[in-house]
């Protein structure tokens, strides 16, 4: 498979401010390079606060990093540059409502983002919505609907289908399918793989759940105080983990305290 994502010594620090005293830094992320190959999917892994939200921001461009470089296809992408990053890495969230403006239908969603990010005439944009609701298991009807108007699965599918529209090549999705009801969970792990197939779109789900990750990811990477302290194929990892730290995340997918 082809290099898709290639990320080189990416670190991010951020500045805790107390007051009046100097800022403190807090390195969130150490230095980590990795890549993905098109089509594949990564899970990221760790206790909370290990790094993976921050490493998640800095891949989806919503925070710059403090150093380092990320590749797609070979080519650099440059911090700040939005319509450049919007078009090819989309981030999905947990709070699907929180994540949809409230004010505006679920049609007038999807087409901002085409419209901010493609040529496409007014007709072509309203046809792509379209086609993209059918693709996520919505309906043509659903254009019209405001976000408060839909289940919390079909709210999900809105964030997908904002999130595939545009053709994106990675797809970020962090705790994504958290607090969705099992049944529900299974059909969005199911339509995140049809899309995976189908748009042969490349996925970096960050997810505590190790029966999502044994279902979804091609590979782990695992995180363990702002350090990648594994990462490697999901089947070896779950039969030869190195670290112990991986071990407990994939039985359990909660850490204690004291590691
Ligand atoms: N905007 C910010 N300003 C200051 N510090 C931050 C900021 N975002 C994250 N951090 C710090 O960076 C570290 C890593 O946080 P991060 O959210 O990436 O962890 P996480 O692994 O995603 O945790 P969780 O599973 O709880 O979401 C933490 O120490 C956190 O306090």
């Amino acid at each position: 498979m082809s290099c898709l994502l290639e990320v080189k010594g990416l670190y991010k620090n951020y500045i805790h401010k107390s007051g009046w005293l100097p800022g403190k830094r807090v390195c969130a992320l150490e230095p980590i390079s990795f890549t993905l190959a098109k089509g594949e999917s990564l899970a990221v892994m760790g206790e909370t606060g290990s790094g993976k939200t921050t490493l998640a921001k800095l891949i989806a461009g919503a925070e710059p990093p403090s150093g380092g470089e990320i590749l797609l296809n070979g080519e650099r992408l440059e911090t700040g540059n939005y319509r450049q990053r919007c078009r090819h890495i989309r981030m999905i969230f947990q709070d699907s409502l929180g994540s949809l403006n409230p004010q505006t239908t679920v049609g007038q969603q999807l087409l901002e983002s085409l419209k901010f990010n493609t040529d496409l005439s007014n007709q072509e944009q309203v046809d792509r919505v379209n086609e993209t609701l059918m693709k996520v298991g919505l309906l043509p009807d659903h254009f019209f609907f405001y976000p408060h108007m839909l289940s919390s699965g079909q709210q999900q599918r809105v964030c997908i289908a904002r999130a595939i529209v545009i053709n994106p090549q990675i797809i970020v999705a962090d705790e994504a399918l958290v607090g969705l009801d099992p049944s529900v969970r299974a059909q969005i792990i199911n339509l995140l793989l049809d899309l995976q197939q189908d748009m042969g779109i490349s996925f970096i789900f960050i997810s505590h759940s190790p029966e999502i990750v044994k279902h979804v990811a091609d590979k782990i990477l695992i995180m363990h105080r702002g350090k990648m302290i594994e990462f490697g194929k999901t089947s070896e990892l779950i039969k030869n983990p190195t670290e112990h730290v991986t071990e407990l995340l994939l039985q359990s997918g909660i850490i204690k305290n004291q590691l």
